[in-house]
């Protein structure tokens, strides 16, 4: 058994899987074996050291990557894995607080509030105090919130602590909001670690039998721990005597989640919080070529903010060179992305489902996918608006959930009135304001209508949904969620209401509706003997999907993703689009020298993907909201080495195209020369070649960025990019 599982490691490989007692730390660059180790180790666990499967919680940063983690043990030690917990943080800890709900003050069917739910809770609460939801929007005061938390900042310290408007105002919001929460008997994403925290710091008893529970914790991706996993991973290990063995491996070179509270401070540290820790140092990567690791090396090391010194290196040859393209367009370099994709499947060398391409935001990934659609490359993106982020799914998904939980205040007011009841503002409100006057949840006031004013219609209208809601309550306690859906489907006239409107959209509302009860009836249905199927798990398996566990699984498909999805996957051959400044790195990040770390962190991540082939692309011009905008090559660019990367160009424009519309895929639109780039001021008089006359109202950016802001007599002033535009200076 020894032998099979070391088989194939390296020795500080096999170093990391045997070590046995004090904790351990696995640092190394990418692709150098990090999750195999861990996969390797959890085996040994099992195999050559007696560990029951169940004393073993392996945690992994997307739901995809614990089931391949769990694939992966099946191939090792067959069906003994099983009773491992292979999970994320969230889903770890929320089966923790589901056993434990009491403790916490919620009830065990609580819910969970993703963060379109926050966000409208926020926004009820932005209303009900009347402040201006335009300067306090529901986003930023999630995002304040979510930091406070993931800080482990309680509502008392963040109102303490609060020494300005802005942080007192957030901080009583936070009380509200928490308040909220609690009243739906609802969680939010960060509740679900912080409350865990303070379940185990505060039941010493609880975090002991948790600790007796699990000898043996394992995490992957260490460095995009944030402040709260990191306690609660010392909570559940512990640090006496009685100590679990906590094993984690990470590289605080690919730290790309700061946004969410994330800190390389985890892994920089962890010898000084566990002062008995054993290092094991990777410095072997199997995954790519020296060519790529070198670009990749080259990046990272301008970092300032970084960890152990590593040494990468590959033994699989120089292996091919990069590719450089510089588009003129956006439409241009999809085209020239399609073309090599085209050729490299055409010629063998590789399969659709081995390429992937990248890029910073998800709005990048239309002019990929209007080329690829038109090519017949199949296709698949990964993030983007989400099948159950559509209205229609949230809309029954609202009443799955109020089945489970009833105070679930944001999903009572969410379909309150979907289908239409004949409840206007007003009655919605009257049943708002019973429920804060009283303390109750917004469903408890609905059942007290009759203690509200409003008129007989809407009072009806109240109780026609409540009655839905109690019937398909009653149904849930013995059917499974896709009859219960069915029921509702049925009782409330949600499809009638769809197939009689006139909008086309509602058509594949009714297909994505069928979609979600076959996902449901299959969930039911599941034969799978040790797994739950009731509607609150097949709820909560929803609220946990990440995007990275939409990658796809059947073959043939190439994968569009944005480079935070991208972390610990690999392909075969690599694009990394978008290589503009002010794309990549983001405008958000070039301002601050940690931000543009950061994306120097991402880019190395993007780049040590790649096993084979790199491919790097930009444009010169992109459509940013309809209108063409100059970009610079990415800084990034200039800091792999020249050597490594063979740039071409596209040819130079021919024919102009018209201003005004988004340039289209392999038709470059014209440029000035710098010389023939008309100089204007705010008063002087222009002639635009579809436009007309108009005169300059302010201008800004000099050189090819130089733009102005242009009356035409028509409309808003628009802002035209001088070197672009087909626009003459005219003397008055
Ligand atoms: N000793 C080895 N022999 C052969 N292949 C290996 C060995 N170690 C790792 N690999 C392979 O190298 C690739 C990278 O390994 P792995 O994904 O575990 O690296 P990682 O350090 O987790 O990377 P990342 O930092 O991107 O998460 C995988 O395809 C893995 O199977
Ligand atoms: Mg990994």
């Amino acid at each position: 058994m020894v032998n099979a599982l070391l088989d194939g490691l390296n020795e500080p490989q096999a170093e990391a899987v045997v070590h046995s007692g004090g904790p351990l730390l696995i640092v190394a660059g990418a692709g150098s074996g990090k999750t195999r180790v861990l996969t390797h180790r959890i085996a040994h666990l099992i195999g050559d050291r007696g560990a029951h499967p169940g004393e073993i919680l392996a945690i992994t940063f997307t739901n995809k990557a614990a089931g391949e983690l769990r694939e992966r043990l099946d191939e090792l030690i067959g069906g003994r894995a099983r009773g491992i917990w292979a999970l994320t943080f969230h889903s770890a800890c929320l089966r923790i607080l589901r056993r434990e709900a009491s403790r916490v003050g919620l009830k065990s069917s609580f819910s969970v509030y993703d963060a379109d739910d926050a966000r409208r809770l926020l926004g009820h609460i932005v209303k009900d105090l009347h402040l201006d939801s335009k300067k306090t929007t529901p986003r930023w005061l999630a995002s304040e919130i979510s930091r406070l938390k993931n800080e482990l900042i309680s509502v008392e310290e963040a109102a303490e602590a609060a020494n300005d408007a802005k942080a007192t105002l957030v901080a009583d919001i936070y009380r509200e909001y928490d308040h909220r929460l609690r009243l739906a008997d609802a969680v939010d994403f960060d509740d679900i670690i912080g409350l865990t925290v303070g379940l185990l710091r505060d039941f010493p008893a609880v975090a002991e039998s948790w600790r007796r529970r699990f000898r043996h914790v394992l995490v992957d991706e260490y460095q995009d721990t944030n402040h709260a996993q990191y306690v609660f991973l010392r909570e559940l290990v512990g640090t006496g005597e009685d100590a679990s063995e906590l094993s984690v491996v990470g590289d605080a070179d690919q730290s790309i989640y700061a946004f969410r509270g994330a800190t390389i401070r985890n892994i920089l540290e962890f010898e000084k919080d566990y002062p008995n820790a054993k290092t094991v140092l990777l410095e072997q990567n199997y995954r790519s070529t020296q060519t790529i690791l070198d670009a990749a090396n080259a990046v990272i090391k301008l970092n300032s903010q970084r960890g152990p010194e590593k040494r990468l290196w590959s033994a699989q040859g120089q292996g091919p060179t990069i590719q450089g393209f510089n588009a003129e367009s956006d439409g241009g370099e999809a085209t020239w992305v399609a073309n090599r994709i085209d050729d490299l499947v055409d010629d063998g060398e590789t399969t659709f489902s081995e390429v992937a391409v990248f890029y910073r935001t998800n709005a990048q990934s239309r002019a990929f996918e209007e080329v690829f659609i038109r090519r017949g490359i199949p296709y698949k993106v990964v993030g983007g608006v989400r099948f159950y982020e559509r209205k229609e799914i949230r809309d029954l998904l609202a009443y799955l959930k109020l089945t489970v939980n009833p105070d679930d205040t944001v999903s009572a007011q969410r379909v309150i009135n979907v289908p239409k009841r004949g409840l206007g503002d007003k009655a919605v409100g009257a049943v708002a304001q019973y429920a804060a006057a009283n303390d109750v949840s917004f469903a408890a006031a609905a059942r007290a209508v009759d203690d509200i004013a409003m008129t007989p219609r809407a009072r009806n209208g109240v109780k026609k949904f409540t009655d839905i809601l109690d019937k398909a309550a009653k149904l849930a306690e013995t059917a499974g969620p896709d009859e219960v859906l069915e029921q509702v489907l049925a009782d409330t006239g949600y499809l009638e209401e769809l197939s009689a409107s006139k909008d086309p959209r509602d058509e594949s509302r009714v297909d994505n509706i069928q979609e979600l009860i076959s996902v449901a009836h299959e969930f039911s249905t599941k034969a799978d003997e040790d797994a739950e199927n009731d509607t609150a798990t097949f709820l909560e398996q929803i609220a946990l999907v990440a995007d990275s566990d939409q990658i796809p699984e059947e073959q043939g498909q190439v994968t569009l993703m944005t480079l935070h999805t991208a972390k610990g996957l690999e392909y075969d051959t690599v694009f990394l689009t978008g290589m503009d400044d002010g794309m990549f790195p983001h405008e958000r990040s070039m301002g601050k020298s940690e931000d543009l770390e950061e994306e120097r962190r991402l880019a190395y991540v993007g780049l040590t993907r790649a096993r084979q082939r790199l491919f790097l692309t930009r444009a010169s011009t992109r459509s940013v909201f309809g209108t063409p905008q100059f970009f610079a090559a990415s800084r990034f660019l200039g800091e792999i080495p020249g050597g490594l990367v063979e740039w071409s160009d596209s040819t130079p424009p021919s024919k102009p195209v018209k201003f005004g519309r988004t340039p289209s895929f392999g038709q470059p639109i014209a440029m000035k020369d710098p010389g023939d780039v008309p100089v204007v001021t705010a008063g002087d008089k222009v002639e635009h070649a579809k436009w007309g006359e108009g005169k300059v109202v302010e201008t800004k950016g000099s050189g090819p960025r130089a733009q102005a802001r242009i009356d035409f007599g028509v409309g808003d002033p628009k802002w035209v990019i001088l070197r672009l535009a087909p626009l003459t200076k005219v003397d008055s």
